[in-house]
C-alpha cells in the first residue's frame, strides 16, 4: 500500500453542527459529510414542520431530532428502522418530559416510535441565575446527553445534568461542547457535571473534519500490509475533536506510526507489534476494527467498555465473534466485561462475512482482503458512514467485484 485515500468528513461533526446551524437560523458548513447519515439529518432539517420524521438507521438523527423538535415545540412523529426500534430512549424522553416535553411512546415503552405533541415548560422555580437542574444516566448512550445539551441554552433556565453511573462515550459529550461554543454558546465540562447557560447561539462557520473512525480501516490496512507500506490521509487533524483519534496510540502496538503532515496524515507500517489492554468506553466504534486487526496479526489484547455495542446498529459482540470463528479467531469474555482476541491459527481463504445491518462489520472485515479473497455481505451498508468506502479501495488496488 502506498498512496492516498480520501475520507469522508465526520459524522459526528457534520450532525451536530447541522443541529446547530438549525437553533443559530444560520452559519455556512464546509466539508459536510456525505455520509447517508448526515444526508439525511440535512434532508429532515430542511422541513422541521413536517408530520413525520424517519431517522432510519442513525442514531444520531433519532436522538439529536427527538431534542430539538421537542425544545422548538413540534407536534410530529419519529421513527426509523426495525432496528432503531430496538434501540433504547428512555433516558432522553424522561428528561425531556421533565423540561416540558408532551411526549408519547407509540410502540414499546423506552423506544421509538415517539408522538411528540408540544412544550410546556414546567415553571420549575428556578431562581435567577440558577440552572434547571437534571441528573441522566450516561451508561446507555452519550447521544441523550448531547441532544438535551445543545438545546440547552434555547430553554429559559439553560440545563445542568448530573450525570450519573459510568459514562460511556465522553469524547461525543466534549466534541458537542465544544462545538456549542464555536456557535456561541456558553457551556463548560465540569466531569461529573455538563452545563450550559442560556443564551442565543451565533450564525458561525464551521468546517469539517474528516472522519477518524473511518480513518481506522485505514489503519488496519496498513497493519496488515507488507512491510514499506505507507498512506496519508487528508484532511485529518493534529487537535481534533474525535475521541476516535484514539485509533492513533492504539494502531501505534499493532504496528503502524502515524505523522502529522500538511492537511493529514502520514501512516508507515513499523512492524512492531505488542500484546496490550484495551478501554472501549471512550472510543466504542473502534472496537470492531481492533479485534479484527489484532486476530489477524496474532497479537493478545485485552478489550474492555464493551458494554454499548450490544444497542448500536446490531449486537456487536455477537456479530464479531460469530464472524471472526470463521477465520480461526475468538472474542472470549475472560472475566465480566474483558473480552480476549485469540487464534487458533488465522486463515483467510474465501469465506463469506454476514454484515448485520452493520456499516462497521463491512469495514472491519474488509481489510483481510490483504491476505486473500474474500466476500462481505450487503456491502452497500457502508453508505451509512463512509459511501465511497469500496471505491476508495479499488483506488488502493484492491480487486473488488
Ligand atoms: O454522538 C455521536 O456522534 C456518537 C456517539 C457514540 O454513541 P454512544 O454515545 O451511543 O456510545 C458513537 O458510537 C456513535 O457512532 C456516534
Ligand atoms: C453507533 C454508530 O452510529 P449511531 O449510534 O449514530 O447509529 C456508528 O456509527 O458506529
Amino acid at each position: 500500500m502506498r498512496g492516498t485515500a480520501q475520507l469522508p468528513a465526520s459524522k459526528s461533526e457534520s450532525n451536530r453542527a447541522l443541529i446547530l446551524q438549525a437553533l443559530a437560523g444560520g452559519g455556512q458548513l464546509d466539508n459536510l459529510s456525505d455520509a447517508n447519515d448526515t444526508q439525511l439529518m440535512q434532508r429532515l432539517l430542511l422541513n422541521p414542520d413536517a408530520p413525520r420524521f424517519d431517522a432510519e438507521d442513525a442514531g444520531t438523527v433519532m436522538r439529536f431530532l427527538t431534542g430539538y423538535l421537542a425544545a422548538t415545540g413540534r407536534h410530529t412523529h419519529l421513527t426509523g428502522t426495525a432496528r432503531m426500534l430496538e434501540r433504547p430512549i428512555a433516558v432522553l424522553v424522561d428528561a425531556l418530559r421533565q423540561l416540558g416535553a408532551a411526549i408519547r411512546y407509540e410502540g414499546q415503552e423506552g423506544y421509538p416510535p415517539l408522538q411528540l405533541s408540544g412544550w410546556n415548560p414546567t415553571d420549575d422555580a428556578t431562581e435567577a441565575g440558577e440552572l434547571t437542574e437534571l441528573s441522566v444516566r450516561g451508561d446507555i448512550s452519550s447521544q441523550y446527553i448531547s441532544a438535551l445539551l445543545m438545546v440547552g441554552p434555547t430553554l429559559p433556565h439553560g440545563l445542568r445534568l448530573r450525570l450519573t453511573g459510568k459514562v460511556g462515550s465522553r469524547p461525543y459529550i466534549r466534541m458537542t461542547l465544544a462545538l456549542m461554543q464555536h456557535f456561541g454558546a456558553d457551556c463548560r465540562d465540569l466531569g461529573t457535571v455538563v452545563e450550559a447557560r442560556p443564551g442565543r447561539y451565533q450564525p458561525t462557520d464551521y468546517t469539517i473534519e474528516s472522519d477518524w473512525s473511518a480513518a481506522s480501516y485505514w489503519y488496519a490496512m496498513v497493519a496488515l500490509a507488507p512491510a514499506g507500506s505507507w498512506l496519508t490521509l487528508p484532511g485529518l487533524r493534529r487537535y481534533s475533536w474525535q475521541g476516535d483519534q484514539a485509533i492513533v496510540a492504539i494502531m501505534a502496538q499493532l504496528g503502524v506510526a502515524t505523522e502529522y503532515v500538511q492537511d493529514g496524515v502520514r501512516l508507515t507500517q513499523t512492524g512492531t507489534r505488542t500484546p496490550f489492554t484495551q478501554d472501549f468506553t471512550d472510543c466504542p466504534d473502534l472496537a470492531q476494527t481492533v479485534a479484527v486487526v489484532a486476530a489477524a496479526l496474532g497479537v493478545s489484547v485485552l478489550m474492555s467498555g464493551l458494554e454499548s455495542l450490544r444497542i448500536k446498529e446490531t449486537d456487536r459482540i455477537f456479530a464479531l465473534q460469530t464472524e471472526m470463528a470463521n477465520f480461526g479467531a475468538y472474542l472470549t469474555e475472560e472475566t465480566e466485561g474483558h473480552f480476549r482476541v485469540s487464534t487458533d491459527g488465522f486463515r483467510v481463504s474465501g469465506q463469506t462475512v454476514a454484515t448485520y445491518h452493520d456499516h462497521r462489520m463491512a469495514m472491519a472485515f474488509a481489510p483481510l482482503a490483504l491476505l486473500g479473497p474474500l466476500t462481505i455481505e450487503a456491502p452497500q451498508v457502508v453508505r451509512k458512514s463512509y459511501p465511497q468506502f469500496w471505491s476508495e479501495l479499488e483506488k488502493a488496488g484492491f480487486n473488488v467485484a
